[in-house]
């Protein structure tokens, strides 16, 4: 959806690296059924499909302008996201946009690119790949975007990059794609959603109207969760305001089957986005002495499932290793 925001909008020209829909859409263009470009959307390709990383200095291209990450983040997985773009990036120049979910997922970009704008993009937007190109997109595309503080790049052009990336996405001004500074209290204030009912769908394979319409999901473990988040984020200095988990507990609509991204992941049998969306929050919640045992309680039990997805592609053998007490 990014990349059809952005060609349509006349600003920019994309190259979309895909990986297991290459072929599909190679062959067939992108389907798109979406809320807010059009139900019928046929054969669409961006300027330009490539199936690996483009190797700016190899290739001898032109430095891009932007790099937009849409992958999920995974860092107990490896190729890490750092690896992953690191051909297309250019020192100095290339800003990094990462439109992911997730606590502290600048850390290792800063830490690779200290020369490169790094910018969050906090996206609100219901989109799922039905099959191998074929995109369903049924929320308004909503999206907070903003400079991370990257101690190598001046705050003006940091800012700059974010606005010039907004200017782009949103080029008709129609969509509610927008920029905005505090990037920490945008990110604290979606992990209300994401690290409760992300983790409790992925667990229970629910989608969260029938979450609501069960009453105890929510009272037993989203709203627990919620708090837990909120009272992290507050620790941490982002003051979340008190109706916060009220809001979000209702921000789906009831009528349609929403599972988040998490679930879809745990349905396909892909690996999920633990360690950002849960592991993340509640280290720096712990570590300010904040009590989280609900949040704990998911951590373990998705890095159970994450264990079983890991076995099951030959990632975990399944024996002692030396310092383990339990054998
Ligand atoms: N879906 C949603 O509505 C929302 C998602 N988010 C966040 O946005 C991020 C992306 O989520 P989502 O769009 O659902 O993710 P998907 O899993 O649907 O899409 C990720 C895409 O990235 C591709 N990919 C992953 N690794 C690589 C690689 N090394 N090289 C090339 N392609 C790769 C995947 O290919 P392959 O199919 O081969 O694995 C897949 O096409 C996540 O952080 C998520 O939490 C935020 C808001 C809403
Ligand atoms: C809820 C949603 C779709 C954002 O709107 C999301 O962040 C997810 O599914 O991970």
């Amino acid at each position: 959806m990014a990349a059809y925001a952005l060609e349509t909008g006349g600003k920019a020209e994309v190259t979309a690296v895909m990986r297991s829909n290459y072929e599909a859409v190679e062959k067939n263009g992108i389907e798109i059924d979406s809320i807010e470009h059009g139900h019928d959307i046929k054969e669409w390709r961006p300027t330009a499909i490539r199936k690996s990383i483009p190797n700016v200095k190899e290739e001898n291209l032109q430095p891009f302008d932007f790099i937009l990450v849409t992958t999920k983040n995974i860092p107990d997985l490896t190729p890490a996201v750092a690896d992953i773009i690191e051909p297309a990036v250019t020192a100095g120049k290339t800003a990094i946009v990462l439109s992911q979910n997730g606590l502290n997922i600048e850390k290792p970009l800063i830490e690779r690119f200290p020369t490169n704008p790094i910018i969050s993009s906090i996206s609100y937007i219901d989109v799922t790949e039905t099959s191998h190109g074929r995109i369903l997109h049924d929320h308004a595309d909503a999206q907070k975007v903003g400079p991370f503080n990257n101690p190598g790049v001046s705050s003006e052009v940091a800012e700059e990059a974010a606005r010039r990336y907004v200017a782009a996405y949103n080029a008709t001004g129609k969509l509610d794609v927008v920029f905005d500074a505090d990037v920490k209290f945008a990110r604290w204030r979606k992990l209300v959603y994401n690290a409760s009912y992300n983790s409790v769908a992925s667990v229970l394979r629910m989608d969260t109207a029938r979450m609501r319409m069960s009453q105890h999901v929510i009272d037993d473990l989203i709203r627990p969760i919620m708090l837990e988040v909120v009272a992290a984020a507050r620790a941490n200095g982002v003051q979340l305001p008190d109706d916060v988990p009220d809001k979000v507990i209702r921000a789906d609509p009831t009528e349609n089957a929403f599972k988040p991204s998490m679930c879809q992941d745990a349905e396909k049998g892909n690996f999920l986005e633990i360690e950002t969306i849960v592991g993340e929050p509640l280290r720096e919640g712990e570590a300010k002495g904040v009590l989280m045992p609900t949040l704990r309680t998911m951590y373990g039990l998705l890095k159970g499932i994450q264990l079983q997805i890991k076995e099951s592609r030959g990632l975990w053998e399944a024996k002692f290793i030396s310092d383990n007490p339990y054998q």
